[in-house]
């Protein structure tokens, strides 16, 4: 079951604008296991959520398919007013797996030049490409390093030029699976400072997987799995208060423990 809704620039319902993502009762299943189950939360644009977890609760999963790429799923998932997956959001959303996806016999810049060729191909596109890619570059920091072999790039180094290919046309919708993974602090601030200009400077929504607590921090919206659940769908701010903690890792720890009580109170109760 997907709905289906509009997006900007069709046939207008006339509503407000939808959120950039929208889930309801989605469920999703890997090999006989569902992995995710039941979620429902929504995504406001123009804003950066955090998706926090400990490792395997689904964080890849839901990224998946919210792009577009995970099969055995079930439920509502609209992104920017479409079903997931719709082939006119492919222009619209960037998306960044964990592994850089480089090729590393080619510089920096070819690497951009070949993907923005595919984006946005002819020869008419030729200087908005160009721009395009120089853009993408300056935006990640790699300026310096435009004409390096990306297979002489160190980690971190790598991890920008799959951003920066994420970056090309300007996507509505950012999705980021643990950017900052294996990347020194200053690289991590750098980085942050740098999605939050992505997201004030263009009104990009931005969806970023991490299970460093810390990271959470730096987001303006906090989705919290557990086992393939939402545990919470908050501000940072309002989650500390809600749970009377003082960081978001102790609000997290807090709603866990809640929810192992309720948990075993089902189990008691049967
Ligand atoms: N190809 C697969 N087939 C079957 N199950 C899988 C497959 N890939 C992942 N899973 C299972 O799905 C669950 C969710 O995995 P997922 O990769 O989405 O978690 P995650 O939160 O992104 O973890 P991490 O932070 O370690 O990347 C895990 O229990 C994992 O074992």
């Amino acid at each position: 079951m997907m709905n289906y809704l509009p997006g900007p620039g069709e046939t207008d319902t006339g509503g407000p604008t939808p959120p950039a993502i929208r889930a309801e009762a989605l469920t999703v299943l890997r090999g006989s296991r569902s992995v995710l189950r039941g979620l429902g939360f929504t995504v406001p644009r123009g804003q950066i959520t955090g998706l926090l977890g400990p490792s395997g609760c689904g964080k890849s999963t839901l990224m998946r398919a919210i792009v577009g790429t995970q099969a055995k799923v079930t439920g509502t998932l609209e992104v920017l007013g479409r079903p997931a997956g719709h082939p006119a959001l492919r222009t619209r959303i960037g998306y960044v797996t964990q592994a850089a996806s480089v090729y590393d016999d080619l510089t920096v810049r070819q690497n951009l030049d070949y993907f923005a060729a595919i984006l946005d191909p002819g020869r008419a596109a030729a200087d908005r490409r160009r721009a395009d890619v120089t853009r993408a570059i300056a935006d990640v920091d790699l300026a310096s390093h435009a004409d390096a072999l990306a297979g002489n790039l160190s980690g971190g180094q790598r991890n920008r030029v799959s951003l920066a290919v994420a970056l090309l046309g300007a996507p509505e919708l950012l999705v980021l699976d643990e950017p900052t993974v294996g990347l020194d602090p200053v690289l991590r601030r750098d980085l942050w400072n740098l999605f939050h200009r992505i997201a004030a400077d263009r009104g990009a929504t931005l969806l970023v997987s991490s299970h460093v607590m810390d990271e959470a921090e730096r987001c303006h919206r906090l989705l919290l799995m557990r086992e393939g659940e939402i545990l919470a769908d908050d501000s940072p701010e309002a989650l500390r208060t809600r749970t009377g903690s003082e960081t978001v890792e102790a609000a997290f720890l807090h709603l866990v423990d809640e929810a192992v009580a309720a948990g075993h109170t089902k189990e008691t109760a049967r």
